[in-house]
């Protein structure tokens, strides 16, 4: 595989024929229908159980599609191509009888009934028609067949000519002494395809009247070289309308017909092994050696070719079991790889014919010289022979010349009928406009997508501001959560506050009881005097102490010392009579003082 090279799978499409006058009216039922365009399902005749199997391709042709329709899809890509520098091969497979000639060549002269290849042609003289006149094209047409493994020259005078097949690095497989014809015109094209067709070998079975028993390939290799750029590109395309596989209890082949079945089955089943050697990928050898037809399809099988294989089936269940033979082959022929790359031309047919016109040119200008200065001094009979036979040079030459001209075409020029162009350009048109449609359908799309993306937005916008509002709710809730709380923790604090109050005065009602009660018991109060004390002692809130009623402030023994802290001798008392007794009652049910 070249650095540069494309990797392409084959492409497959498979073509479901109609039904043809006999099937019609002999009230068989169709077993194949078409799913989306790309699966094909095959149903089982004749079991109590469906059994139903579905198979998937390019796209799927059924029994409605036209020609064109094929065409569009099937070649139009490969033909594109080939102005490229690419190669590529379209070959129609199937049972004998299904419509492979039919989607190849049709009929040539019915527009709607024209197969694959006198399109093609139209096409490329379409495109060079519509080239710029800086490109000059060089058209050439191959036509052979393989009729029991023998190649033949269908384009040759003598079409039962044994042809060999040799090999050479520069120019890979060919075939010797094929001839190769340029065309210029539908008209030559149509020559030779008649020509061709005409020698193809053909023979009557019970599968089809007139049942091609050879695989024919129509080469066409178109060459473009560019006058500015003095480069030129070269693409090779294979067109191979395979004979059909048959079973010959079906086709009822005796003798040579029985022969030629053989030898068909044969290389269909070297071509079913080369394409399973090239999908599996512990397989080293490709058995391309094994027949004449893989040997010829080399590059258009795991080679540099875009390749497509365009699978023919009856719908019919009488050929169930065929329809599927072709269907699994089908199948495994679309995992084949190919690897494409550019053909630059070194060995450019143009530039060397041109090199040759300019030869030619060269000695058309040297006789012209040499006939003038005869003309002048020319007078003898000798010289009047001399003149006539240099102008018969001169006409040969010019003849030459335009031989060679005219295969060279230059791109602008009217190589087809008008309306074959104006079909071809229609055509493309019609693709043009069918691709500005998918464009607009792509823009379309896409602009539903921004929609999508902007409506959605919006949505997580409205939802952002719908949660920035949610949000802004629970905190202006939790705000006043917090307020009422701080609220409820001041009232607690200020409630608590109050109790701390009371609990300091309770507090401070104690101390002073238990100042009191230390004065008793320092004083050493009788229990029988107490009452009497405790009637009269009285708390000092200035001195901040307790005393007694009556007793007079100078010299009052009682006077407590002024200390920093209270003193257990501090004699100035009042007490809180209940308190007092409340105390007392404790003091006697504990029978300690020293407890408080
Ligand atoms: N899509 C189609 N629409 C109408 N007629 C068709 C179609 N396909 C095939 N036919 C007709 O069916 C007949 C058989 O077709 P054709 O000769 O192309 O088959 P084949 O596959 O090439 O057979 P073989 O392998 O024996 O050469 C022909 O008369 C052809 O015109």
């Amino acid at each position: 595989m070249n650095k540069e090279s494309t990797v392409e799978n084959v492409r497959v499409f498979v073509r479901v024929r109609p039904f043809n006058f006999l099937e019609g009216n002999s009230g068989l039922r169709q077993v194949v229908s078409v799913e989306e365009n790309e699966a094909v399902l095959v149903t089982k005749p004749n079991t109590a159980k469906t059994y139903k199997k579905s198979y998937n391709f390019s796209k799927v042709f059924d029994i409605s599609a036209t020609q064109m329709d094929v065409y569009r899809t099937v070649a139009v890509p490969i033909v594109e191509k080939l102005f490229e520098g690419y190669n590529g091969t379209i070959f129609a497979y199937g049972q004998s009888g299904t419509g492979k000639t039919y989607t190849m060549i049709g009929d040539t002269l019915k527009d709607p009934q024209k197969g694959i290849i006198p399109n093609i042609f139209s096409h490329i003289f379409s495109e060079i028609s519509v080239a710029n006149n800086d490109m000059s094209y060089l058209v050439t047409v191959t036509y052979l067949e393989i009729y029991n493994e023998e190649v033949r020259d269908l384009l040759a005078d003598d079409a039962n000519k044994k042809l060999a097949i040799r090999e050479r690095t520069d120019v890979g497989v060919y075939v010797k002494d094929l001839l190769g014809f340029t065309v210029d015109s539908m008209e030559s094209v149509n020559d030779l395809l008649n020509r061709g067709n005409k020698n193809r070998a053909i023979g009557s079975t019970k599968l089809n009247a007139l049942s091609s028993r050879s695989h024919a390939i129509l080469t066409v290799a178109v060459e473009s070289k560019n006058k500015s750029t003095n480069t030129a590109k070269f693409g090779k395309l294979n067109l191979v309308d395979l004979a059909g596989s048959e079973r010959v209890s079906k086709s009822q082949a005796t003798g040579e017909r029985l022969r030629e079945a053989g030898k068909i089955n044969l290389s269909l089943s070297v071509l079913g092994n080369v394409i399973s050697a090239l999908v599996d990928q512990s397989t080293t050898h490709i058995p391309y050696r094994n027949s004449k037809l893989t040997r010829l399809l080399q590059d258009s099988l795991g080679g540099n070719s875009l390749t497509a294989m365009v699978a023919m089936v009856s719908a019919s269940e009488l050929d169930y079991d065929e329809t599927i033979n072709t269907l699994m082959y089908a199948d495994r022929v679309k995992q084949v790889k190919n690897y494409l790359t550019v053909n630059v031309e070194k060995n450019s047919v143009i530039k060397q014919f041109e090199v040759k016109i300019h030869e030619l040119e060269a000695q058309l200008n040297t006789l012209n010289n040499n006939s003038k200065e005869k003309r002048t001094r020319s007078k003898t009979k000798i010289h009047d022979e001399q003149l006539l036979d240099v102008e018969y040079q001169k006409r040969e030459l010019l003849t030459k010349i335009n031989m060679i001209q005219k295969k060279i075409l230059v791109g602008g020029e009217n190589l087809v009928e008008k309306a074959q162009t104006q079909l071809f350009l229609l055509e493309n048109t019609e693709r043009e406009i069918q691709s500005l449609d998918t464009n607009q359908k792509q823009l379309e799309d896409a602009l539903f997508l921004k929609e999508v993306e902007k409506d959605l937005t919006q949505k997580k916008y409205t939802s952002l501001q719908e949660e920035d509002k949610e949000l802004n709710r629970q905190i202006e809730e939790a705000e006043k959560l917090v307020a009422m709380e701080t609220k409820n923790l001041i009232s607690k604090e200020n409630g608590y506050q109050h109790e701390i109050g009371i609990l300091l005065y309770d507090n401070k009602c104690l101390a002073k009881q238990l100042q009191l009660v230390r004065l008793l018991k320092e004083h050493c109060v009788p229990e029988c005097q107490l009452s009497k004390v405790l009637d009269n002692v009285y708390w000092d809130k200035r001195e901040n102490e307790w005393r007694l009623k009556f007793v007079a402030h100078s010299g009052n023994n009682m006077r407590k010392k002024r200390t920093k802290s209270k003193s257990a001798s501090d004699l100035s008392w009042n007490i809180n009579k209940d308190a007092f007794q409340k105390y007392k009652k404790k003091i006697d049910k504990n029978r300690s003082l020293d407890k408080f």
